[in-house]
């Protein structure tokens, strides 16, 4: 954990940006490959720290996993052949790794035993436990599996029809991944849609999935077969410099290869009705994973409400939606978005606390935050309390305040974008 001084005097912001490989997708790609015999190729692949602990947990599975520059090559002897592992898998600070894994282990013949960081360590687990408990699924942890370190024993599973209680895309996934290895037909029933990398996935890997009107209905006992997959920018990771564009003077950036699934694009929408000046460039439209170039100039904002259900499209980037929010004329209203307390940390309270800090008009409420703008921002000291988009909220914000701005901890950024600051150098 290392501070960093950011000073930057509130530069422009001009050139063009690769964004590196999506995180969900990337994870999704080793998990794939792996439970699939035979090779599997990735392009594209996010070298970020939660996606290398996915890897790491899968090495330790017996699977062969190159890694050269940002292409992966898998070669498993799929899951049937698995080793069990004699050591704890560790998945760092990564929600997606851990309760996708409880969701393939459960199915895996083997017992493991899998545990995180602090963060991890305070993460519910419950939720993905539960449904594949009534798989057949025996997992057990402190708290009745609610909390990592979690064993599990691997076993034969039954198909549920699920409805899911939280928008969440990691119990879908988890439970469609035992889903593949369960007896029977796997319905899950989502009131509010999420992301569908793991639904796209399946069907690339050579399975046949049905999704209507939210419900994904999944056939038990298929077999996958490995494939290439390409993965696409992370919007999660463009969200920082789409907002940057917005709110620092004299800006344009172009930013390529940004994967604009439409479970994910709610920031884009967002800007649109915040008033934002940004041109999308489709690529290839019926990829996989369809990518656009996305162009943002600097931007005269308007508040806005964001609520129901395009939260669940959004929810990674609110942290920097509420930053964006202080450079907007009028209130910004975020609702419906209490799953931002149990992520790396309480989003809601460190997005309000670290903003005040700055100088931002920003209150907390149970299920989001009310922001009046707009607010010129100061020099301050901020707590990225570990978590990745957090700390990169706080390096975009250091890019429009008056005076330098300290973080606590900004390694804890490559979790997800390990290439952030040189990016923000790029362009300035
Ligand atoms: O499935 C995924 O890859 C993810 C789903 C989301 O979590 P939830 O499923 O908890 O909403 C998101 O916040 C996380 O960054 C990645
Ligand atoms: C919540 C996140 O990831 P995870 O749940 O995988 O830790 C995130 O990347 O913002």
């Amino acid at each position: 954990m290392s501070s960093k001084i950011l000073q930057y005097n509130q530069p422009s912001l001009v050139g063009d940006i690769t964004v590196p490989g999506d995180k969900s997708v990337s994870h999704r790609s080793v998990m794939f490959g792996s439970i699939a015999k035979g090779k599997t190729t990735v392009s594209g692949f996010l070298l970020g720290e939660d996606c290398l602990s996915t890897i790491d947990c899968f090495k330790q599975l017996g699977v062969m996993i190159e890694v050269d520059g940002t292409n992966v090559t898998i070669d498993s002897p799929g899951i049937d052949d698995w080793e069990e592992p004699k050591e704890v898998l560790y998945t760092g600070n990564s929600g997606t790794t851990t309760r996708l894994m409880l969701g393939i282990l459960s199915g895996a013949k083997l017992h493991t035993v899998m545990t995180g960081d602090a963060s991890i360590g305070k993460r519910p687990m419950r939720r993905v436990a539960d449904p594949l408990r009534l798989m057949g699924a025996q997992i057990a942890g402190r708290e009745n599996g609610q909390f990592t370190p979690l064993a599990i024993q691997g076993g034969k599973l039954q198909a549920i029809d699920y409805k899911m209680p939280v928008a969440s895309a990691q119990v879908k996934s988890a439970i469609l991944l035992a889903g593949l290895r369960a007896k029977g037909t796997t319905i899950v029933r989502e009131s509010e849609v999420s992301r569908d990398h793991t639904e796209r996935m399946l069907r690339q890997f050579g399975a046949t999935i049905d999704v209507t009107d939210g419900v994904v209905t999944f056939k038990g006992g298929q077999t996958l077969t490995g494939t290439h997959v390409n993965v696409p920018g992370d919007i999660s990771s463009a969200a920082f410099f789409l907002v940057a564009g917005a709110i620092t003077r004299g800006s344009r950036i172009v930013l390529k290869n940004v994967g604009v699934n439409e479970t994910r694009d709610g920031i884009i929408e967002v800007l649109q009705n915040m008033g934002a000046k940004m041109d999308i460039s489709m690529n290839d439209e019926n990829a996989a994973e369809p990518t656009a170039t996305i162009t943002i100039e600097t931007s005269e904002l308007i508040g806005t409400t964001i609520e129901g259900t395009i939260i669940p499209r959004l929810i990674d980037e609110i942290p920097i939606i509420a930053l964006l929010a202080t450079q907007a004329k009028g209130k910004t209203v975020i609702k419906d978005a209490e799953e931002l307390k149990v992520k790396e940390t309480n989003r809601i309270d460190a997005v309000v606390n670290e903003l005040k800090k700055l100088g931002a008009n920003i209150e907390a409420t149970d299920d989001g935050m009310i922001i009046e703008g707009p607010t010129p921002l100061s020099e301050g000291s901020l707590k990225t309390y570990g978590d990745h988009r957090i700390g990169m909220m706080g390096a975009v914000a250091a890019l429009i305040a008056q005076g330098n701005v300290e973080l606590d901890d900004a390694d804890c950024i490559a979790v997800s974008y390990p290439s952030f600051f040189e990016h923000v150098e790029k362009l300035i």
